[in-house]
């Protein structure tokens, strides 16, 4: 799991935590496939699952849910996604009417996250992906594209911070893990996602970075720079691209309660000293990021390109 630094906390005295993580990405290699050839035909009845849902069951659902559905017919993956922010962002996309394809390391964890959002009726897929596999992510890729016909939208969550510490602290294969599941993984999935994305209008890629891509935090100062890494990854793919139509954009989350973050709220003085450094007075939770994402990824946010958007109750006021 990923665990947040220690300087998330402030002066909380008595944290203690622990020093491995991981977080995903994915991308594949299977580039030029042809969607017209017999066998990779758009399971059509699939990707319509979400309007005919709306039709059939609109009384039972929620009135804010029903109202949008902006992403209905939209063919969505998301790595790391079983858990956290990526779970999140998978049901809301899901929600919002796109098949979505969920992955995680563990196959037992994506069996259970699609149980979940098949109980909420939701269109969703899902398979075992590591995203520093090239192999993974290429099946990622090919079962999208043999369950669904396309991929309009692809969401790069994964991560990882296998050590706290400063920057030049940080031994070289600990910097190499986080460069390789941070930013290369994310940059390769782009990448292989790049043929499907083309041949699809209004596609968007978002990556999650983090408020700490902006003013790194002391003890994460690795993971840090490779969240840097990734706003600039997303300012120069989005120029690249913008001309093809394809948006790029990226969500830098504050300190959003997960199983990250859960130093924090689980012990009263570093819940303290975090809630200290944020203006909104509270945690962010998984919910509120993905509402940035669906947005993001949907027409509302057909103008924009190139951006990080910071959702971090006001932290980023005090940088
Ligand atoms: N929680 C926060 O406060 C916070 C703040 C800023 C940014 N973020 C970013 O948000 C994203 C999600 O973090 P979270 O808080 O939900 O974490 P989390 O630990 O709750 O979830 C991590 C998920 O990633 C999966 N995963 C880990 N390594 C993987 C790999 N190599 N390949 C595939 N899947 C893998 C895990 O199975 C798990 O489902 C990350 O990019 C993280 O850097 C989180």
């Amino acid at each position: 799991m990923f665990h947040l630094g220690k300087q998330f906390l402030g002066r909380a005295p008595k944290l203690h935590l622990s020093a491995s993580t991981t977080v995903s990405g994915a991308g594949v290699q299977s580039a030029t496939r042809n969607l017209n050839q017999t066998n990779n035909k758009p399971d059509q009845k699939l990707v319509n699952h979400n309007l005919t849902h709306k039709r059939l069951s609109s009384s039972s659902q929620s009135s804010s849910v029903n109202q949008m559905k902006r992403l209905a017919g939209k063919v969505a993956v998301v790595t790391a996604s079983t858990d956290g922010i990526g779970f999140a962002i998978a049901k809301r996309l899901a929600e919002d009417g796109a098949a979505v394809v969920i992955s995680s390391r563990k196959q037992k964890n994506v069996d259970n996250a699609l149980a979940e959002l098949r109980k909420l009726n939701l269109n969703v897929h899902g398979l075992k992906c590591h995203v520093s596999e090239p192999q993974d992510r290429k099946q990622l890729f090919d079962e999208t594209i043999s369950k669904y016909g396309k991929l309009n939208i692809l969401v790069s969550n994964a991560a990882t911070n296998p050590a706290v510490g400063g920057v030049l602290d940080c031994d070289e294969k600990v910097w190499d893990k986080i460069f390789d599941v941070n930013v290369k993984s994310s940059y390769l999935l782009a990448k292989e996602a790049l043929p499907f994305l083309r041949q699809e209008k209004g596609s968007s890629i978002v990556f999650v970075s983090s408020i700490a891509g902006y003013d790194a935090f002391e003890l994460l100062g690795a993971y840090s720079v490779s969240k840097t890494a990734l706003i600039g990854l997303t300012k120069a793919a989005a120029k690249d691209l913008a001309p093809e139509g394809i948006r790029v954009n990226c969500l830098a989350p504050g300190i959003i309660k997960t199983k990250f973050s859960k130093a924090l709220y689980e012990d009263e003085s570093a819940n303290d000293a975090a809630l200290m450094k944020i203006p909104m007075g509270r945690l962010g939770t998984s919910e509120e990021m993905a509402g940035v994402v669906s947005f993001l990824v949907s027409e509302d946010a057909a103008y924009i390109t190139g951006e990080a958007i910071v959702a971090g109750g006001g932290m980023s006021a005090r940088l």
